[in-house]
């Protein structure tokens, strides 16, 4: 496996409701802006489903394979054993952390964690990365918990817990350098860039600023 603390710096999430133009084409563009991880997540209203799903989910995965991105799968654990993703990223709210790793073997597990208590659950049922957050305040996840900045962060670090942890929610190249600084390895966006005029400059400015050069 890639170094995975390292692979998590500029984590792209996405699905067709966060584009404003093809999916396949903002993916081009944070590719090329330089994105190190991606998630494929096709939720909310007018989310596709079945064959559709499958067929976007295939072409986005075929785009990181060619630049050797880690490509994992949001919540469809069936889905990412069928693709033979790279692994999938659960929450709280879905199957619970040891039942998805005895499912996937040793492919990547992230876990979402909002506690303490979470966070060492799932380390201790196998998560390989944390996602904390809402970090900032998000309008993209509409059951997001209220955003609580980077307490969780640091108390895990302060703690000793080394795990790969990377923030989400309402991050952007202005911020996250911040959420670094708290003890993240890295930070997941949606919006940051797939609502950016330009993915790719977003992708860049993420890029410097989670590498501390601003
Ligand atoms: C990297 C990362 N962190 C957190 C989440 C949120 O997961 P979850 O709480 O299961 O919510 P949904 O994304 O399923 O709506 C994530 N997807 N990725
Ligand atoms: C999936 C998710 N989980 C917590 S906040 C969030 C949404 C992040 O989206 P954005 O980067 O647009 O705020
Ligand atoms: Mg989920």
């Amino acid at each position: 496996m890639t170094n995975l603390q390292e692979a998590l710096k500029v984590y792209f999430i996405m699905g067709s409701t966060n584009c404003l133009e093809e999916p396949a084409e903002v993916l081009k563009k944070a590719i090329a802006g330089g994105i190190t991880f991606f998630q494929f997540r096709e939720k909310g209203e007018g989310a596709l489903n079945g064959a559709k799903k499958y067929a976007l989910a295939k072409k986005l995965q075929g785009m990181c394979k060619e630049h050797q991105i880690p490509f994992l799968v949001n919540d469809d654990i069936e889905l990412a054993l069928e693709l033979n993703a790279d692994g999938v990223h659960i929450g709280q709210e879905d199957e619970p952390v040891s039942v998805v790793r005895e499912k996937i073997g040793d492919k990547i597990l992230g876990v979402s964690v909002h506690t303490f208590d979470e966070a060492t659950s799932a380390l201790k049922d196998g998560a390989d990365y944390f996602g904390i957050g809402p970090i900032f305040p998000t309008k993209t996840k509409e059951d997001a918990k209220p955003s609580r900045g980077t307490v969780l962060i640091e108390a895990l670090r302060e703690n000793g817990i080394n795990i790969p942890i990377v923030g989400i929610g309402g991050i952007n190249s202005e911020n996250a350098q911040s959420v670094i600084a708290a003890g993240a390895d890295g930070v997941s966006v949606i919006t940051a860039i797939s609502h950016a005029e330009s993915p790719k400059e977003a992708t860049r400015a993420l890029k410097i600023s989670v590498d501390g050069k601003r």
